[in-house]
């Protein structure tokens, strides 16, 4: 998979060069290049945004240097975190996680000029995402999240494959609390069932835990959990 980011703040990428995205890189997985957005700028100062149109507070970042950097790594999927983007979710991380070339738009201000995302779509799929419904400073760290999410579904990024098809989301329902030694911890004791060996009870104690947590947490996730996954015990319940 090929990747380009481009930001005023390329240096925010670094966390990118660690553990195992970094390790996706070197072994030729992730092919990531972050690009400094002022290198398509032409005046001396380098000027990436101007006063919004109609008045407002803040500045937006100008559309000249945005068209002549996407020109240059693109085409691909344009991926912008946006306030006002799609939420994004895990099934979005593994439509993206199968795509050839993602390349991300970090914005900064008050935003990129609309023009700049009409222009893209005209010749490239462009998704403006949503981390949550909270207020950033900027795209970055948005696109460091999201990159998080994709890499980890890349083949041959997590050893243990196992633990994509366990967990919460893609499951539908969060996951259980996990335990490891020692069995007993500030008077704190491992459920005895985790360590019966009875993977039978197991693997249905930790189902009735996640139920419980989602419904007590995500009750929004328990409405989308289809019925027939329990069986006739919990429906009654
Ligand atoms: N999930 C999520 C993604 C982002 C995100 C992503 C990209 C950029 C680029 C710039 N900013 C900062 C910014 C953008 C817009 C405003 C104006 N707007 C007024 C009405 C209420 C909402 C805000 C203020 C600040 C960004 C913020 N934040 N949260």
């Amino acid at each position: 998979m090929r990747v380009d980011i481009i930001s005023i703040f390329p240096d925010y990428f670094a966390p990118l060069e660690l553990s195992l995205i970094g390790k996706a890189r070197t072994t030729g997985l992730l092919d990531l290049s972050v690009h400094d957005l002022r290198t398509w700028t032409s005046d001396v100062h380098r000027t990436v945004d101007d006063t919004p149109y109609g008045g407002g507070p803040g500045m937006v970042m100008r559309p000249e240097p945005w068209g002549q950097a996407l020109d240059a790594v693109g085409p691909g999927t344009l991926v912008v975190p946006s306030p006002v983007g799609k939420p994004f979710t895990q099934a979005d991380a593994y439509e993206l996680a199968a795509l050839e070339h993602l390349i991300f738009a970090c914005g900064r201000y008050e935003g990129i000029d609309q023009r700049v995302i009409d222009d893209a779509a005209s010749r490239m799929p462009v998704r403006e995402v949503s981390l949550g419904d909270y207020v950033l400073f900027g795209g970055e760290v948005a696109v460091i999240v999201i990159m998080e999410a994709i890499t980890r579904l890349l083949p041959g990024v997590l050893g243990n494959a196992d633990s994509l098809t366990e967990e919460s989301h893609a499951a539908g329902l969060l996951e259980a609390p996990v335990y490891t030694k020692p069995a007993s911890w500030r008077d704190r004791e491992v459920p005895d069932i985790l360590r019966s060996g009875d993977h039978g009870r197991i693997a249905r104690w930790r189902r009735d835990q996640s139920l419980s947590r989602t419904a007590s947490r995500r009750p929004d996730m328990m409405a989308a959990y289809p019925l027939d996954h329990l069986d006739k015990a919990d429906r009654k319940a």
